[in-house]
């Protein structure tokens, strides 16, 4: 047995000792006959799905043959065929293709069944009759009265029995929202109330029973503590067997339009939006699909992190970009974009303040206000339409005939707030209409396409490209020194998103390919978005969102603050928070808190081992210090540990260093996979990942002294799940509170 699933195996043998206990006292059997009662129905299971699973197998090898075969005679025959049977023969081909995928995908699923087939057994009297009922076999119950469901990532039905029922089916319902006793779930064909007579946590790993225990609330915080006590590893996984009601509220919150998730640190968010994600695919088959749905991530690494999840799910991944990534796909043709320089690395403070200033409400305000007063919104007074100074009509030619300027004015203003691109567009059709219509035709072989026409009209713009229209707003508004000339066609990472916000002045939403398919988009670390980063995006998915983050968590003190902030970006929104924290054990919750007090936090008790603080004195103590950590966690048998500087340069000066003796990997904006092992990484890219143990450097009074650097110093703390060494050079940051260390 590797060593990290030993300590995993010792986890769940304290739960079990424990939980024995517990069944003992809460219900009339005992726990060993629960488990026999398992271990059979187990194994019945099991043979139900390796029966299942041969037969996907042979399916999926047949229908993959029969697409080869499909194939390999289409392109034989190429050129004889023609070409409404070579149509016909594309399309059987595609249909074949998709047979076979789909075929892949449920022997795919099916041998995931057969390492885990389901985590939990509810067992539900319908009506009056089940008042009477409890666990067990209850004296005037019927069998039949008595549904038994047991709950998987997936659903399966063998030989006509539903053996595993999806833990997003309404039955499922019962085991995150209820205990035992009344109980009530909407099924397709209405509302259920009766009893919940038993409800059974139950942990299957590789096709073994690991334990099988009855709920209790006790026994429920031990299973959670248990889950929560085992080492991570590189990849987010799912939490279905251990949902909470409060999260699993807005897991099923399918209500339309924004849902903001305001939750303080490790309090699940991130794991929520994606089983959201699952929930709502599973639920809205018929609107959407993988494809229609995708992911904002602060970076690279972050996306890799969390990309097993909705696969472990059972559903295909979807779109993620990281928000440069989405930024340069957006402004591809108009201008490239430079990476972003956190507040901690930034070292010129003329572009520091350039930047502060891009981050505010009131620069966000006064760029949309602008471009909304250029695009002829109706005026609050008169509701009369604004004539855009933007456009300078002059006569235009259109055939044998002229359209004259005031009549082009006229028509440019008659069509907003249409976006400029498909307003020349309307005019350049209005005018060929009309020069048509007064010369009968006589001039068709001078007329003008429709597209030379708008290109014509596209130079009476004053600006004629969104680049061009971001520095008119500039100028108009007196802030023309916020812009630096891009250096080789590369703009400034804050002017990326003002810039696509003009982007859209000219395309409206629909004229972006990627991002008008979107139907659900979840953006993820909300607090680190500028509000005009808000605003753009806003405007440019107009579909169902997700929104998550923590305002406690800002590693960008240029950023949105409060979720309400945030909502007021998205018409309608509606914020959820979510206080309870899961991540880390209790020694390291309350430096956190100490770090940051918030109110109304709630922690899960765990105990685990007391924090470590060292005084380092100087770079050869922190890198003995380091040393000495890497060691212990080591020896631990776990399997991530992240050290974390302030900032990017400083987290690559220590990487280069502990390089020297250990393998590592250093995070950077262009990392794309999250390695696992030894992670050296600044506050910034750490933000959303979690380790097994994390080593903080430098948290010293000089680093940590503004009410910006409590934030990082917060996200830092946060990210250790089991074990925290934080070390300094000489005192240590006030916001640790530790006095007596100094
Ligand atoms: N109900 C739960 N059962 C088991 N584990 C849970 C549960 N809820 C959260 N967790 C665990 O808590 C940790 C934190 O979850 P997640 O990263 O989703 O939180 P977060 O709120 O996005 O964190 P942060 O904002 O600090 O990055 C993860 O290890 C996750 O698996």
């Amino acid at each position: 047995m590797r060593k990290e699933k030993a300590v995993d195996a010792e986890h769940d043998e304290a739960l079990l000792r424990s939980a024995g206990a517990d069944a003992d006292a809460d219900t009339d059997g005992g726990s060993p006959s629960i488990e026999a009662e398992e271990q059979a129905h187990l194994d019945e299971v099991l043979g139900a799905v390796r029966a299942a699973v041969d037969r996907a197998r042979g399916l999926a090898e047949r229908t993959e043959a029969s697409h080869r075969e499909a194939g390999a005679q289409l392109a034989a025959s190429r050129g004889e065929l023609a070409p409404e049977e070579a149509h016909l023969s594309a399309y059987e081909l595609n249909r074949m293709d998709a047979q076979a995928a789909l075929a892949h995908r449920s022997r795919g699923r099916l041998e995931k069944l057969l390492d885990s087939p389901y985590f939990a057994r509810v067992d539900f009297v319908e009506g009056e009759e089940g008042a009477s009922s409890s666990a067990g076999s209850a004296e005037g119950e019927t069998a039949a009265a008595r549904q038994i469901t047991y709950l998987g990532r997936f659903a399966l039905t063998w030989e006509n029995q539903a053996l595993i029922s999806d833990w997003r089916s309404p039955v499922a319902a019962l085991f995150y929202d209820f205990e035992p006793g009344p109980a009530a779930f909407e099924a397709p064909a209405g509302r259920r109330e009766g009893t919940l007579a038993l409800k059974r946590q139950i942990s299957i790993e590789e096709g073994q029973l690991r334990y099988a225990v009855d709920s209790s609330s006790s026994v429920r915080d031990e299973v959670l503590a248990t889950v929560l006590g085992r080492t991570s590893d590189a990849k987010m996984h799912d939490i279905v067997s251990s949902i909470q009601r409060e999260q699993n509220a807005v897991i099923r919150d399918e209500a339309p339009g924004t849902l903001i998730i305001q939750g303080v640190a490790g309090s699940g968010k991130t794991s929520i939006a994606l089983h959201r994600v699952a929930y709502l695919l599973y639920r809205q088959k018929e609107r959407l699909i993988s494809q229609s749905v995708a992911i904002l991530s602060p970076s690279r690494v972050f996306s890799d992190y969390i990309s097993g999840v909705l696969p472990e799910l059972g559903e295909e991944p979807v779109r993620q970009w990281s928000l440069h990534d989405l930024a340069a796909l957006l402004l591809e043709g108009i201008t490239k974009v430079a990476p972003p320089v956190s507040a901690a690395d930034e070292a010129d403070p003329v572009r520091a303040a350039r930047a502060a200033a891009k981050g505010t409400e009131a620069f966000a305000a006064s760029l949309t206000a602008w471009l909304g007063a250029q695009l002829g919104k109706k005026g609050a007074g008169d509701g009369k339409v604004a004539v855009s100074e933007l456009f300078e009509p002059r006569d235009l030619a259109v055939g044998g005939d002229v359209a004259e300027a005031s009549w082009l004015a006229e028509r440019f203003a008659a069509y907003a707030p249409v976006p400029f691109d498909e307003r020349l567009d309307l005019i350049a059709g209005d005018a060929l209409e009309l020069a048509h219509g007064k010369t009968f035709g006589r001039y068709v072989h001078t007329m003008p396409t429709r597209r030379e026409l708008r290109g014509r009209l596209l130079r009476m713009m004053r600006a004629k490209n969104p680049l061009a229209l971001y520095k008119r707003f500039l100028a108009d508004t007196g802030q023309s020194a916020l812009f630096k000339a891009p250096a080789k066609g590369v703009v400034e990472w804050e002017d990326a998103f003002p810039v696509v916000l003009c982007a859209l002045a000219f395309a409206g939403p629909d004229g972006f390919a990627p991002t008008s398919a979107v139907r659900h988009l979840v953006i993820d670390e909300m607090q680190d978005l500028t509000p005009v980063q808000h605003e753009a995006i806003s405007r440019l998915f107009r579909c169902d969102r997700t929104i998550l983050g923590d305002v406690n968590q800002l590693v960008d003190g240029r950023a949105v603050s409060a979720p309400e902030a945030v909502a007021a970006h998205y018409p309608g929104a509606r914020v959820v928070r979510l206080m309870t924290s899961y991540r880390s054990t209790s020694e390291i919750t309350e430096l956190a808190a100490r770090v940051m007090p918030v109110a109304g936090l709630v922690a899960v008790q765990r105990h685990g081992e007391a924090v470590r603080f060292a005084r380092c004195g100087d770079t050869v103590g922190v890198l003995a210090a380091v040393g000495e950590a890497i060691e212990r966690w080591r020896a631990s048998g776990r399997r991530t540990l992240g050290v974390i500087a302030k900032s990017d340069f400083l987290a690559a000066r220590y990487a280069e260093l502990i390089a020297r003796d250990h393998d590592l990997t250093l995070l950077t904006d262009e990392t794309d996979a999250y390695p696992g092992g030894i992670v050296v990484s600044s506050v910034r890219l750490a933000k959303g990942l979690e380790f097994d143990e994390a080593v903080l450097l430098d948290a010293d009074g000089r680093q940590y002294a503004t009410e910006a650097d409590r934030n990082l110093l917060y996200v830092a703390v946060t990210r250790a799940m089991h074990a925290l060494t934080v070390l300094y050079r000489d005192e240590p940051s006030p916001f640790l509170g530790e006095k007596r260390l100094r």
